[in-house]
């Protein structure tokens, strides 16, 4: 009892101290002193793990996604068969890629932040999740040639600390094809790179391009007076491929990413109704711990701009700005 309570405080100390050696000392001494805990249990209860061959539990994302992802069913759909395929897979042949496309605010950063916590649990804290912002972290293009060695630095160091690694790169479409090329290598089907395998890696790449696009068909399904939960993969796939795969003037097309296959899958995010705000500021009502007051919602929903300028049935910025427009009520 009391022996194992100074252990664990020594653990404690330790691990606030980072001393990876006595962190494991102490933690040995605690785990011995206990005995019922694993040293692994109870290191990792201290200091994050990259648990490699942890299992994703797929129910749990599926009804995570579809409790707090709205009005995107096909991202919720092809998330949920990408992650659990690659995840089932003891061997994958290359790293998982994925790219997310659609119009501001329509909600992949905050896809990419749940898978981040599903595969890790601190998620965009964990030291395993790596998110990018192009304007932020290459801002400068005389610096290309020094963020490509670093980049690829710093992506081969931290799958070589753990495999399972995530790497997010937003705003894909500000990103400087150099980059993109530097990237390139980790991605493609090789057993290894300079003795680190990437395989078991997943990035994901999130970008406006083709926003426009997605948004025309989902106009002319609402138009035609069908359901947007009928909007299928293939609606999407072959405009998706002309105005995005198939447009010169894309980074990603530049980058060859596209020609040599090595994105496994192209994510459609679909713009968001006036239905949609509403149900987002209710969960951000929610998440505030506040009751959810109707007029509020409404109001915070009518704030917003629609568009096209005829029908004003999608929102400018998806749900983007509901959250400091709340604060207003
Ligand atoms: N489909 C959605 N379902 C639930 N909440 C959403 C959705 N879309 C956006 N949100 C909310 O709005 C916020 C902003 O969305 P997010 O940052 O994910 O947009 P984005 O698609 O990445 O936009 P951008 O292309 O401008 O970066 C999220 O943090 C989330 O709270």
């Amino acid at each position: 009892g009391r022996a194992a309570a100074v252990g664990l405080l020594l653990a404690a100390r330790a691990v606030a101290g980072l001393e990876p050696i006595s962190v494991g000392i102490a933690i040995a001494a605690a785990s011995a002193l206990t005995g019922y805990l694993s040293y692994t249990d109870l290191f990792c209860r201290f200091a994050e793990c990259c648990l490699e061959e942890q299992r994703l539990n797929a129910s749990a994302l599926k009804l995570e996604l579809e409790e707090k992802l709205f009005g995107q069913h096909l991202a919720t759909e092809v998330i949920l068969k990408a992650l659990t395929g690659f995840k089932n897979n003891k061997n994958p042949k290359k790293p998982l890629t994925l790219s997310l496309h659609g119009w501001a605010g329509t909600g992949k950063n905050f896809v990419s932040q749940i898978v981040a916590e599903n595969l890790h649990s601190k998620g965009l804290k964990s030291n395993f999740v790596h998110l990018f912002v192009s304007t932020l972290h290459f801002p400068h293009e005389q610096q290309i040639k020094l963020y490509q060695d670093q980049l690829q630095a710093w992506i081969r160091g931290n799958v070589s600390a753990c495999a399972s690694s995530v790497f997010i790169f937003d705003e894909m479409d500000k990103l400087h094809p150099g980059i993109i090329d530097a990237i390139k290598p980790f991605l493609d089907y090789y057993e290894q790179v300079d003795g680190v395998s990437f395989r078991k890696a997943i990035f994901i790449f999130l970008s406006n391009a083709g926003g426009d696009l997605i948004t025309k068909i989902a106009l002319d399904f609402w138009r035609a007076g069908r359901k947007r939960e009928d909007i299928q993969l293939k609606d999407l796939e072959p405009v998706l491929s002309v105005g995005v795969f198939n447009n010169k003037h894309s980074g990603l097309w530049h980058s060859g990413l596209i020609d040599r296959n090595l994105i496994d899958y192209f994510i459609p995010f679909l713009p968001l109704e006036y239905r949609h705000v509403k149900m987002c500021v209710r969960a951000e009502m929610r998440a505030r711990g506040s009751a959810i007051d109707e007029d509020v919602v409404t109001r915070v929903a009518e704030e917003m701009t629609f568009f096209p300028k005829s029908e004003k049935i999608y929102s400018d910025k998806g749900c983007k700005t509901v959250q400091s427009r709340l604060d207003f009520h």
